[in-house]
């Protein structure tokens, strides 16, 4: 019978939209939700709740010749944000600055914007203060609205064969490297009421660490002392601090310390992959845009730094982190289990010459 057919195929339709229908909705709702704690950068767009937006403001990056600072540089100008960029090396500086130019070349307000690269040596006091001098001078005397320290290096090798002179130059680069241009750069920030951003660069070494890192890892371990105490006081001024922990970034520097890296640090740190200055770059913009303090690039970086949060850091995402720190824990038992054994392992490659 046609006629009863059609109604038994059209009732078993509906019956079955009437219970998919809603079932399809909740699985939207579902991975909506699930994307949105999972901080999906499309939810800030959505919502304009983006931290971030550099379009007209200054950025003041050391570092920015090589590596990370000239990618971040080249994404802010991008972006439609003036930039200066510091580092030493001249020539480098001027290569950089052109790469700068060229990625905002094609904007339009690309004749607004204003780029300089400035010489000067970070670890040098007054040298941090004339290039920061000089940066304000080109804004008519306004200070940067945000300040990318991202000048540092590493030495790594074994911590009885280095000379303690190669500790004292760590920490006059990175930390204190990164504390005269900080506190130069808010001092007049907060003369000028502005409301800017901090960006301290630290590094994964600067959360957990092993074999091959001593010179290094206690230089971004300080930084993070620096961003969390700024992080509550420049609340003040209305300036956000923001600490970037980094996993490897296939950079100069990367080539240059590998040179003296101990082959079993390169075979821990070979668990973690490369990226690339400008994937590190857009990594840190993408976090910044969260409004994020602790930043981090890849997984392991993010289990690092779930694990060890500090006891009033605020979380990135509440209920994910707090997932993730207890997979973190656990997971980091077998991960020192590993690191130990190969140390034990390898007394004879490392014998201690009396
Ligand atoms: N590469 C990596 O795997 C990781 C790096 N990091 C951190 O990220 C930051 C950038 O690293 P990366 O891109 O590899 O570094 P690079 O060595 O590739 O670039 C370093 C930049 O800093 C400048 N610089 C170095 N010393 C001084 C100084 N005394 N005064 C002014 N500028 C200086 C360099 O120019 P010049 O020499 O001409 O002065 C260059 O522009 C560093 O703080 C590093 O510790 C963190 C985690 C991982
Ligand atoms: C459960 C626990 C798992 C942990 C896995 C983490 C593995 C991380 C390996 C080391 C990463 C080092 C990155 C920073 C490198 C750096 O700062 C230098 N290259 C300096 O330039």
């Amino acid at each position: 019978m046609p006629f009863v057919d059609d109604i038994l195929h059209l009732r078993a339709d509906s019956v079955l939209s009437e219970k998919l229908l809603p079932l399809v909705f909740l699985f939207i709702l579902f991975l909506l939700t699930i994307s949105y704690l999972m901080g999906n950068s499309i939810w800030y767009k959505i919502l304009g709740r983006n931290k971030f937006l550099p379009q007209g403001k200054h950025a003041y990056v050391t570092g920015g010749s090589k590596g990370l600072g000239k990618a971040i540089a080249k994404l802010l100008a991008s972006k439609g944000a003036h930039v200066t960029i510091i580092a030493r090396d001249k020539d480098h500086l001027q290569i950089a600055l052109e790469e700068i130019k060229d990625a905002a070349k094609g904007r339009e307000d690309y004749k607004n914007l204003i780029f300089n690269a400035i010489s000067a040596d970070v670890t040098n006091y007054e040298d941090s203060v004339r290039a920061l001098n000089e940066a304000c001078d080109l804004h008519n005397g306004r200070a940067p609205d945000f300040i990318f320290c991202c000048a540092g290096a590493c030495k790594p090798g074994l911590f009885i064969e280095q000379d303690i002179s190669e500790f004292e130059s760590g920490m006059q680069l990175n930390y204190h490297g990164t504390l005269y241009t900080v506190h130069e750069g808010v001092k007049r920030m907060t003369r000028q009421r502005i409301k800017g951003k901090i960006v301290l660069v630290s590094s994964v070494l600067g959360v957990m660490s092993f074999i091959g890192f001593s010179q290094y890892a206690p230089t971004k371990y300080a930084l993070r002392g620096l961003a969390e105490t700024l992080r509550n006081e420049l609340l003040l001024y209305d300036i956000s601090v923001h600490c970037y922990f980094a996993g490897t970034i296939d950079s100069p520097g990367l080539q240059q310390e590998n040179k003296t890296k101990p082959k079993i640090t390169s075979e821990i740190e070979g668990d973690d992959v490369a990226l690339s200055p400008d994937q590190a770059a857009k990594a840190l913009y993408k976090s910044l845009c969260k409004g994020h303090f602790h930043i981090t690039s890849d997984l392991g970086g993010n289990i690092c730094r779930v694990a060890s949060k500090g006891a009033v850091s605020p979380t990135n995402n509440f209920i994910v982190d707090s997932l993730l720190s207890a997979f973190a824990w656990i997971g980091g038992i077998p991960f020192r289990y590993m690191i130990d054994k190969k140390v034990k392992d390898s007394k004879s490659e490392y014998p201690i010459h009396d």
